[in-house]
């Protein structure tokens, strides 16, 4: 049957194959202040989808390296600014994801702010991408590729709780995990947080929460919103396993003209 036959009897040729159309993974979008539980939020979900393949793509592995003059300067570096990010290489990674290939992903490191010193992370193609980050959702590209954007709202909260009475325990967390895993000392951390991480959480993340679909308080606390979020993602999953049956019946329909 050729095209315009295909077209009378209703059954024309989509422009994306059918096949390449469902089998596109579902990619979630988290974002959120510095330190505000994404991160959480992120473990709580892919935990709960265990019996999926999900894959967690954060957005500070694309952090640029640090030239040599910034180095010698890098109390006075952003790293909260949407610049910081290699965003072109992120959209290049998610794109492969997208298409259903593997990828390398750099693992930045903190202590020594370059993203070539320990080895890329090699990422298989997942039926879940988590996409999570301070900006993820300040460039539109980026944004177009999510199926669900969430923001965790927490860092609100962060800011008044580091200016009221219990301050001491977020601030504490994040100097915690600073000075720990990131190898900073608390100087340059208090720092660095009222001179970049404040403001650019006022100028550049919070302007980014209407793009959300949800919105989480509390972060990995609230397990309500968490359940809420998987049961989503289980139902447009469910979609698109229909959908692949839809179009693996249609490729053998239109394969074998039955
Ligand atoms: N501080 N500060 N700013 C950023 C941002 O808030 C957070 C993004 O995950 O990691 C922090 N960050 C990023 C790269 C780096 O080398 N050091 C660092 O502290």
């Amino acid at each position: 049957m050729d095209g315009f036959e295909q077209r009378k009897s209703g059954m024309e040729q989509p422009t994306t194959s059918a096949t390449d159309m469902y089998k596109q993974p579902f990619v979630i979008g988290v974002a959120g202040g510095a330190a505000s539980g994404k991160t959480a939020v992120c473990d709580m979900i892919i935990q709960q989808l265990h019996d999926q393949r999900v894959v967690l793509v954060n957005q500070d592995s694309f952090y640029h390296n640090l030239t040599e003059e910034e180095l010698a300067r890098v109390q006075d570096y952003n790293f909260d600014h949407p610049d910081a990010f290699d965003t072109e290489l992120l959209l290049c990674v998610m794109d492969k994801l997208k298409r259903g290939e593997a990828v390398d992903i750099p693992k930045y490191d903190f202590k020594s702010y370059k993203s070539d010193v320990y080895p890329k992370r090699r990422v298989n193609p997942s039926d879940v991408i988590i996409l999570e980050g301070i900006l993820v959702f300040h460039d539109p590209r980026v944004r177009e590729l999510m199926n669900m954007k969430i923001f965790v709202d927490t860092a609100v909260a962060l800011h008044i709780k580091l200016f009221s009475a219990d301050a001491d325990v977020r601030l504490a967390r994040r100097i915690r995990r600073d000075t720990g895993e990131k190898g900073r000392d608390i100087a340059v951390v208090l720092d660095q947080y009222s001179k970049f991480v404040k403001p650019a959480f006022d100028d550049f993340i919070l302007p980014t929460k209407k793009y959300a679909d949800i919105i989480i308080p509390r972060g990995g606390d609230n397990h309500v919103a968490i359940d809420l979020i998987v049961q989503h993602i289980r139902t447009k999953l469910g979609q698109h396993d229909l959908c692949k049956i839809y179009s693996n019946l249609y490729v053998i329909q239109s394969t074998f003209q039955i």
